[in-house]
């Protein structure tokens, strides 16, 4: 691999890396009190959603072509009588990780796991509040059930289930839609939202390969092409509608994130260069670059 990695596991239980591709030390330590943010208290806002009949498969379909790189459908667009809407949460979800897209969080989702302190649900991307809202708190409870503790018993292993931080990592919530982010925020006023950031081209890139592989989205090469950089793949706008910061990310032209927007159309000409290949390769080498 041509990304060097320096891992090493510290004596309790948290773990640091170095990545030189991405942007951020990705130690668990300063993720949960550095990086974070502390979430802004919002007022609690009526839920104005359309379309409260549609199913997960006919959204799926309608954003097929507007979600160009992501495997996965957009946030789903949920009825104003929200199920959370009167729900006491009876556990405390401590930190979201909610991108980005082919960012490494597999990796993080993998050594978080390993940390007895935290628990996460046992598959990565729960996309509760994407695509399983509707299926309501308790459910999305359920996800973070491990064998040894439960938030539901914590007089039954008293020492164990309170010093635990619950959280999970769904990229596509970095899309989900102001309404939605800020109920999250009403819901848990001390959760920590967390972004991992990457090289913008190699992200890009890591998409790009991903969509071809899987071929999910049934896009032309041109609407692959556009979505690399718009849309939904354009995780950079959507950074802001979190109240975190900038990354100390650099664009295609090493000028940082340009206001959320790299309008250079290098990405254009490498994804049409992807399509143009004959045969899939993970060569990093990039023309037109
Ligand atoms: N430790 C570490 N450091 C840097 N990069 C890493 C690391 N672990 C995984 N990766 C690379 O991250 C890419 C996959 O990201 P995700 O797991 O977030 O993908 S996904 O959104 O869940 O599909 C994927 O990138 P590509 O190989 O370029 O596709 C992985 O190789």
């Amino acid at each position: 691999m041509a990304w060097g990695v320096l891992m090493k596991f510290v004596d309790d239980g948290v773990v640091s890396s170095w990545c030189p591709s991405c942007v951020f030390l990705v130690n668990l330590t300063t993720i949960l009190t550095r990086l974070c943010i502390p979430p802004l208290l919002l007022p609690k806002s009526r839920l104005i959603r359309r379309n409260s009949g549609t199913n997960e498969k006919a959204t799926r379909q309608t954003i097929t072509k507007t979600t160009a790189t992501s495997r996965r459908p957009a946030a789903l667009c949920l009825p104003p009588q929200s199920p959370l809407k009167h729900h006491k949460p009876s556990f405390e979800l401590s930190f979201l990780i909610i991108g980005g897209q082919k960012c490494g969080t597999t990796w993080i989702h993998n050594l978080l796991q390993k940390c007895h302190r935290l628990s996460l649900p046992k598959q990565k991307e729960v996309h509760y509040w994407d695509w399983h809202y509707r299926k309501g708190m308790d459910w999305y409870i359920r996800q973070f059930v491990d064998h040894h503790c439960h938030p539901h018993n914590a007089d039954n292993d008293e020492d164990t289930s309170r010093s635990k931080l619950y959280g999970e990592i769904t990229p596509d919530y970095v899309v989900l839609p102001p309404s939605t982010i800020a109920e999250i925020h009403v819901h848990f006023p001390h959760l920590k939202i967390i972004f991992v950031a990457r090289d913008f081209v190699d992200r890009a890139w890591s998409a790009m390969v991903m969509e071809l592989h899987d071929r999910t989205m049934g896009l032309n090469p041109g609407e692959f092409a556009e979505g690399v950089v718009d849309g939904r793949s354009d995780i950079l706008p959507n950074v802001p509608k979190w109240n975190l910061p900038p990354p100390p990310c650099r664009s295609l032209r090493g000028e940082g994130w340009n206001n959320g927007r790299c309008r250079h159309p290098s990405p254009i000409r490498i994804s049409s260069n992807v399509w143009n290949k004959t045969r899939m390769t993970r060569d990093r080498t990039m023309p037109g670059v």
